[in-house]
């Protein structure tokens, strides 16, 4: 369902992806590791179409990235490092907001079902009330409003417990396994991206993760 070929991309004083190809298949949860600085979000913007690679193509099913811009990112939902979520408004609220500019209408009692799926069960609260674990979970949950095939995850587990993080997991392999989501997920957390992940693309001149991953008896696509 996502074909990449030769992408590169060259910021002024560096160059960041050099090139890289990989296919992923619809109900695959792919991890990207590599070392601070590798150019895993820089991938991932580029796969959400908010940045454009300096060279290469993109493919998304048959759709080219240069030519169905708009129709391919309304399949897509893309978490960023940062969460953006409105503090002073309740879960609730947020999520009735998110539907409002979402591309697929979802009803209040479906946008409570995707939160109490991910165990966010603080419907009525205030987000600023709320732990950093459980913004985290709402972020998440924004993103799967308009229920797009493909999600984008840059460390969405980051500061979180492991219950939580255990949750937020099962909720994602549900999602890839039952309802067919390619899911591509970073990460620098080992033992979390080799129990979730079915391949792992790793990235970067460190062969540190490569080779650890390896040892791990994992699938590893590097670059
Ligand atoms: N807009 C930009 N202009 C110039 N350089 C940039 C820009 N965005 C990122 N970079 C540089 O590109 C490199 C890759 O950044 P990127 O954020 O993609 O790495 P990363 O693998 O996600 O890192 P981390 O693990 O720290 O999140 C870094 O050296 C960064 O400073």
């Amino acid at each position: 369902m996502l074909k990449v070929t030769n992408i590169t991309k060259k910021y002024p004083k560096k160059i960041v992806l050099d090139p890289l190809s990989f296919e992923i298949e619809r109900g695959e949860i792919v991890g990207l590791v590599g070392e601070n600085g590798a150019g895993k979000s820089t991938l991932l913007q580029i796969l959400a179409t908010t940045l454009k690679p300096t060279s290469g193509d993109i493919y998304f099913n048959e759709w080219s990235y240069q030519k169905y811009k708009s129709k391919i990112r309304r399949k897509i939902g893309f978490v960023p490092q940062d969460i953006a979520v409105w503090e002073e408004l309740t879960v609730k609220e947020n999520m009735v907001f998110f539907e409002k500019l979402a591309w697929e209408n979802k009803s209040t009692s479906q946008l409570q079902q995707i939160c109490q799926d991910m165990h966010l069960d603080r419907w009525q609260d205030p987000v600023k009330n709320l732990s950093g674990g459980m913004k985290r979970k709402l972020n998440l949950a924004i993103s799967f409003i308009h229920d797009p095939d493909l999600l984008l995850l840059d460390e969405p587990t980051v500061g979180i417990d492991l219950k939580s993080r255990k949750e937020i997991g099962a909720y994602l392999r549900e999602q890839a396994t039952t309802h067919n989501k390619t899911i591509i997920y970073t990460s620098h957390d080992m033992d979390e991206i080799t129990a979730l992940c079915d391949r792992i693309i790793t990235i970067g001149k460190d062969p540190f993760y490569k080779d650890l991953l390896k040892e791990a008896g994992k699938e590893v696509l590097s670059f």
